[in-house]
């Protein structure tokens, strides 16, 4: 594409303000796991480690921060990392070395029953098997965290009451789980992750299990929630179409390792690697890809007629205008002018996507 991509990767909260922040952090299973960081072996690919000291790397120096009210998705293919990672957040998994700070509160130095206390006060998680209490209502089970935490039965069953209602779920309070389709149960593992006013959300592919329409279904269910709550989230996946829908930015892991982190249309627009470009590679670019992708230098010459649009409209939803226009878009940031989306840049994009 000749395009002007220059663009700084998207900047990371800094880790002072960070409602997450994650700094090389390992967990390597296996006798001897403490011994291979900071040796050579550290750097073995995870094959040869397993070859030669028979320690599997779940997750390798991985770094990232995720900003207050992001939507931070991790995805890669099965056995890359992501479970371990989320795991390691809040040592469900004890990582073998490295720091997490969730909202200022280091998890990694904290005592058991600060840990505990972390756990319950600032983080929920959305589990794939839902993990609902079966003898119990829908109500209980969306009070059951407030209940550990002492909140009494009265307070409890109002903060119930008024998730399940979030949530969709209002007619249901007294059904048992069992009477309740796969989307409804994951409702109710969404409404009791909620209940408990947690700063970070984890999802640990909690959609994975679910029919196809039910899946989208959910996944608009977050995206609505996180509209109307603000809540910082952290979503693990291996479906690319789910990461671009529902990620603010996406990490890529590959045997344990960071690939790339971006927003959707940086991990598309610019794949780190062939990994990443495979991944990719069946993604229609023109529902991803912004004018900041296909957009070229001004000239001096470039009419000043055309469209008015941002680097950060969606190619899809800027070529109709564009197209219809006998004069090429002005792509104006901030009251700029920053570049020009020609015609035949945004054939480009939808051309290649047919010819895919
Ligand atoms: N308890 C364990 N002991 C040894 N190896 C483990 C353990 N748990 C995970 N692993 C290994 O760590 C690696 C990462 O696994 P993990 O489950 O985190 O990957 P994943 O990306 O979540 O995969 P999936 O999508 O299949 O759940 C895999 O090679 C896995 O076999």
């Amino acid at each position: 594409m000749s395009a002007v991509t220059a663009s700084e990767p998207t900047t990371a909260a800094s880790s002072t303000d960070a409602a997450l922040s994650v700094r090389n952090l390992w967990k390597i299973f296996g006798k001897g796991a403490d011994d291979v960081i900071g040796t050579p072996d550290a750097d073995l690919s995870r094959a040869d480690l397993k070859e030669k000291t028979g320690c599997v790397v779940g997750v390798k120096d991985v770094s990232f921060d995720v900003a207050p009210g992001e939507v931070f998705v991790v995805m890669g293919l099965s056995g890359s990392g992501k479970s371990t990672l989320v795991r390691c957040l809040t040592r469900l998994i004890e990582p073998t070395s490295g720091q997490v700070v969730i909202d200022g509160h280091d998890m990694t130095k904290a005592n058991e029953r600060e840990l505990r206390e972390l756990r319950r006060t600032h983080t929920s998680m959305v589990f794939q098997h839902f993990g609902l209490l079966p003898h119990r209502q829908v109500i209980d089970n969306v009070g059951y965290g407030l209940e550990i935490r002492g909140v009494k039965k009265k307070e409890r069953r109002a903060k119930a009451e008024e998730i399940v209602k979030l949530v969709g779920l209002s007619g249901y309070e007294k059904s048992y789980p069992d009477q309740l389709s796969g989307g409804m149960q994951q409702r109710v593992g969404l409404a009791r992750a909620l209940a408990n006013d947690p700063s970070l959300l984890l999802f640990d592919e909690p959609f994975s299990a679910l029919d196809p329409l039910i899946r989208r279904d959910m996944q608009n269910e977050v995206i609505r929630l996180h509209h109307e709550l603000g809540k910082t989230m952290v979503f693990i996946t291996h479906d690319l179409q789910e990461a671009l829908k529902l990620g603010d930015r996406i990490l890529i892991m590959r045997d344990g390792a960071l690939v790339q982190i971006g927003t959707p249309d940086e991990v598309v627009g610019a794949p780190a690697d062939d990994y990443v470009k495979d991944f990719t590679s069946e993604v229609p670019k023109s529902h991803v890809l912004t004018l900041k992708w296909v957009m070229r230098e001004p000239r001096p010459d470039d009419s000043t007629e055309g469209p008015v649009m941002t680097s950060t409209t969606i190619v899809r939803q800027a070529a109709r205008a564009a197209l219809a226009s006998e004069h090429p878009v002005r792509v104006v940031d901030d009251g700029r002018l920053v570049g020009i989306v020609d015609a035949d840049a945004i054939l480009r994009v939808v051309v290649a996507e047919e010819e895919e």
